[in-house]
């Protein structure tokens, strides 16, 4: 199986499309993928998000990011269980640490070089939704929030695929997570890593600090210019490098601990290209999309049946998200 790094590429197109047999194949090269490694990348997702729409979601990512900065502060992120809005440089610091001092003292040595744009669910169907509102730059980019809810969908469907691929696999009956996963509580996030000295970056310097994502699955769409690192067994962070037309998935906390440990949420970073040119002292400016998938809000996360003796008790989605986002944060 072809690989980029330490992580497998695996054709989800059977699995949307084939017989029975072959998608029960595809699911289990991803379950194999999400035991070993924690990460995959998926191609031929074309049925569900086309390479065209891809590149659109880059084109309108990068004319967000060069808005002027007072357009942009004027849609900032506020509170944890909000999640949306605009996210200057500096405020948030990835980290497995959990103590304000210690995210603190990260934040002032070695801050994520990155600024970013959240967005939840634009509509409110149920009693269950999140009563926040997504912060829009209606005048600036008009175009920016019907894309970008239309993106939203998509991937939310891709995800609802991958969770009915690990269901399969898991012996679950496929459609297993579907009710608990549909109410949309994700969160899309545009990243801009600004062009910058390579020497800010450099020993011990991050463009994202090593970390692990809260939720299901996390869908990566990242730009040719690299630097996305994933950890292996061994505990050495090993380029994955960005391979044309494909998505990287990669589990999340919560669903780590749903599996009972069987599916592993792998800690990654983004850091400087691998194969940059030494003798450029200047970084190139990169940018990613993330589609932070989780279960729904009120969901009470327990061990799955199967996968032994729980280890963990059960705790609510959204308690869980907000304790984590509470942490690394800053005003
Ligand atoms: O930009 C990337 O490639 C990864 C970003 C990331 O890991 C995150 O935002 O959780
Ligand atoms: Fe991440």
């Amino acid at each position: 199986m072809a690989v980029s790094g330490i992580v497998p590429i695996i054709d989800f197109a059977p699995f949307l499309t084939g017989s029975q047999a072959e998608k029960k194949e595809v699911a289990e090269e991803l379950f194999k993928a999400c035991t070993d490694v924690g990460f995959l990348m998926l191609r031929n997702i074309d049925s569900l998000i086309p390479p065209s729409q891809v590149s659109s979601a880059f084109a309108q990512t990068k004319q967000f990011f060069d808005l002027p900065m007072e357009v942009k502060e004027k849609l900032a992120w506020e509170c944890p269980e909000s999640n949306r809005g605009y996210v200057a440089e500096g405020r948030e610091r990835v980290t497995q640490e959990s103590s304000k001092e210690a995210i603190e003292k990260l934040r002032a040595q070695a801050p994520d070089y990155k600024e970013t744009m959240e967005i939840g669910k634009d509509y409110k169907d149920g009693p269950y939704d999140s009563p926040f509102e997504n912060r829009w730059p209606e005048t600036d980019l008009p175009d920016f929030k019907p894309f970008m809810n239309q993106f939203f969908e998509d991937c939310h469907r891709l995800h609802v695929e991958i969770m009915r691929a690990l269901a399969l696999a898991m012996g679950l009956g496929e459609g297993f997570f579907d009710d608990k996963v549909n109410q949309k509580a994700h969160n899309l996030r545009l990243l801009n890593y600004p062009s910058i000295e390579k020497a800010k970056i450099e020993g011990g310097g991050n463009r994202a600090g090593s970390h692990s994502d809260y939720g299901t699955v996390t869908l990566l769409f990242q730009d040719s210019v690299g630097g996305l690192e994933v950890q292996d067994k061994q505990g050495n962070f090993v380029p994955a490098r960005p391979v044309d037309d494909t998505v990287v998935v990669n589990v999340g906390d919560l669903l780590m601990r749903w599996s009972n440990d069987v599916l592993k949420s792998t800690i990654h970073r983004v850091v400087l290209p691998a194969d940059g040119d030494p003798s450029e002292p200047m970084t190139a400016r990169r940018n990613s999309i993330a589609f932070f998938s989780n279960p729904n809000l009120h969901e009470m996360i327990r061990c799955l049946p199967g996968t032994g003796e729980p280890k963990y008790p059960e705790v609510e989605t959204e308690a869980y998200l907000v304790k984590r986002l509470g942490e690394t944060y800053t005003k």
